[in-house]
């Protein structure tokens, strides 16, 4: 119970509801008890007027009555069996609503290295699946506890007041359904855990090749991930039919617990009534009632029991990452204004996860207004550059500044607000164009996001789909072609305006001569703006004010264009390359 700890502090934010929950239910079962003791009553006036003993008149009034009594109890405690859900499963709702919203809001202030080190599926699953099994002990788990234990107090009041003996007789067989149906439950819920496995390992499968479907097709393998889907759908099939199995014992068990203590009801009380120790006929049909009444409460007692252990599990898998502290914490509370003046001093930099060091003694500076170029191999540390300045990962060798200070000593929510960033992958969501234009800038007007788009190159592209601006991208943005998500994600980060631009690699999939025509237009854009252009042609490179050339993590050149092609080097031998290969 201690993981379940967490919740208390829900339970408290709405105890108001529970108290008025708790108190219908304890109503509703009041009112629900006056059944039994109104049935044993009339099969009484029955019984006295077969002998004899009450007038014809009498008994039809009386009877009359309780039939009266009978449906007025039923109604009352109806209405408030409705009531009892609708407070008590209520609050359940509330609680599921604040907890996703809670780990939610947690996911988003941890670092990348988090989101490396679990699976999709894991985060997923411990805010939906696993919030659900805490919800059923928020609610229906609370809700037929209390339920069982009003039930029983009053119950048993009753049934004392009837007949001691008969009562414990009745109740004798109550402990084993509840053990039993335990057992029951937990062997349903592993079971079920193996089913939910299996069904998980099926959709993950299904979600790959859907996603790879183009690969699949191209490389003519159809018919093998078929034959693998059915394996694991056959695998699937043959858990479910395992869960079914013992699914289907829970009813059969409830059935004879309930008709081995009707039987010594009918027994037991038939005997006493013999003996004359109960005085009435009516107490046998009324103790049946009761077994009937209080079987179900007795078997969910086993049942709650396992919906609690399972409701301890998974919240004790959702604190596991509510306990994680973000990698990258903001220190400063005050809004901190970004300029762009960008420093690196003597940084180096290790991937905590694999080891590999992408940067080793980095030192440059650029103006605030000012562009840099950074060219190098493939793996040889420009992209690590970028993170680091938007403060993804911090630097535990060398220091960073931004206008003079320490990036960890800037507010994390301006430092990121002040940088508009292009991935190297572009993602566009699954909404409209115009709404993925406008992620950057929410506020947006119509004619800023066509402006973005226009300067992007991409707005000839958009105005050709029949639905321009509101044409729906598919997922990860599939109906478009790698150039033109390249340059949607460039109007996304130019809609911004922000005083630092980040572009890495994002005109790769863009012809030149559409390259030459963007750069010419952020030329213009990024004016009075920091920008780092991260590249592999030179065309991308060779206006910007200064050039560094890294080399497995280490700056080899640094320079302008003109400086650098009349030294024998990396970037010449580019140049040259990239020159002879435009004329060819
Ligand atoms: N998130 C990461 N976790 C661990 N190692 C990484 C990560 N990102 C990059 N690396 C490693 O750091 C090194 C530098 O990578 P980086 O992405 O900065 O290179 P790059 O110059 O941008 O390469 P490319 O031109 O191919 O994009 C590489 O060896 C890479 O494998």
């Amino acid at each position: 119970m201690k993981a379940l700890k967490h919740l208390n502090k829900y339970f408290y934010k709405y105890r108001s509801r529970l108290i008025v929950g708790i108190i219908i239910t304890i109503i509703a079962k009041i009112f629900a008890l006056f059944t039994p003791r109104l049935v044993g009553a009339s099969i009484n006036i029955v019984s006295d007027r077969l002998d004899g003993k009450i007038t014809e008149a009498v008994f039809k009034n009386d009877l009359t009555i309780n039939i009266l009594y009978l449906i007025g109890a039923a109604v009352v405690a109806g209405v408030f069996t409705f009531l009892m859900r609708q407070t008590i499963i209520n609050v359940s709702r509330f609680v599921e609503f604040d907890l996703k919203n809670e780990i939610y809001q947690h996911y988003q202030i941890l670092s990348l290295n988090f989101y490396k080190s679990n699976r999709t599926g894991d985060l997923m699953n411990r805010i939906s699946e696993d919030v659900g099994k805490v919800r059923m002990y928020v609610g229906p788990a609370l809700m037929y506890t209390i339920n069982t234990i009003t039930l029983f107090a009053v119950a048993i009041i009753y049934m004392i007041d009837r007949s001691p003996s008969l009562t414990l007789y009745t109740l004798l067989p109550l402990p084993f359904l509840s053990v039993a149906i335990y057992k029951l439950s937990r062997l349903i819920n592993k079971r079920s855990t193996i089913v939910q496995q299996s069904l998980s390992t099926l959709s993950t499968f299904s979600q790959e090749t859907f996603s790879g479907i183009s690969v699949i097709k191209s490389y003519g393998i159809e018919p093998s991930t078929t034959i693998e889907f059915e394996q694991l759908s056959a695998e699937n099939r043959q858990k479910q039919i395992n869960l079914t199995k013992v699914q289907a014992l829970f009813f059969p068990l409830m059935i004879l617990l309930i008709g081995v203590s009707n039987l010594i009801v009918i027994y037991v009380g038939g005997m006493q009534y013999m003996s004359g120790k109960i005085d009435n006929i009516g107490t046998i049909a009324e103790f049946i009632i009761y077994v009937n009444m209080l079987t179900w409460p007795v078997a969910t007692v086993g049942w709650v029991t396992s919906l609690v252990q399972q409701a301890e599990a998974s919240q004790h898998r959702i604190n596991e990452f509510l306990n994680t502290e973000p990698d990258i914490k903001n220190t400063a509370n005050q809004l901190t204004p970004v300029e762009g003046y960008v420093e690196f001093k003597n940084v180096s930099f290790v991937y905590p996860d694999t080891n590999i060091r992408a940067l080793n003694d980095v030192s440059f500076s650029i103006q605030s207004g000012q562009t840099l170029a950074i060219l190098g191999k493939t793996g040889s540390g420009k992209s690590t550059i970028l993170d680091l300045i938007g403060r993804l990962y911090d630097v535990k060798k060398g220091s960073i500044l931004i206008d003079g200070t320490t990036i960890s000593d800037l507010n994390l929510f301006s430092l990121r607000e002040s940088i508009g960033y292009v991935p190297q992958d572009a993602f566009l969501f699954s909404d409209s164009i115009k709404n993925n234009i406008k992620f950057g800038k929410e506020d947006a007007t119509d004619e800023d996001v066509i402006e973005a788009a226009k300067n992007a190159k991409v707005h000839k592209n958009i105005m050709d789909f029949s639905k321009g601006y509101d044409t729906v991208l598919g997922e990860r943005g599939i109906t478009l072609s790698g150039g033109q998500k390249q340059r949607v994600s460039i109007a996304r980060a130019i809609i911004k305006k922000p005083n630092i631009l980040l572009f890495d690699d994002c005109l790769s999939a863009v012809d030149t001569e559409t390259e030459e025509k963007i750069l010419k237009n952020l030329e213009k854009l990024t004016k009075n703006k920091t920008t780092i252009i991260v590249s592999h042609r030179v065309s991308s490179a060779k206006n910007a004010d200064q050039i560094i050339v890294l080399d497995d993590g280490k700056i080899i050149e640094s320079g302008n264009h003109d400086s650098l092609i009349n030294r024998d080097g990396y970037y010449k031998e580019l140049y040259t390359k990239q020159l002879s290969e435009k004329e060819m």
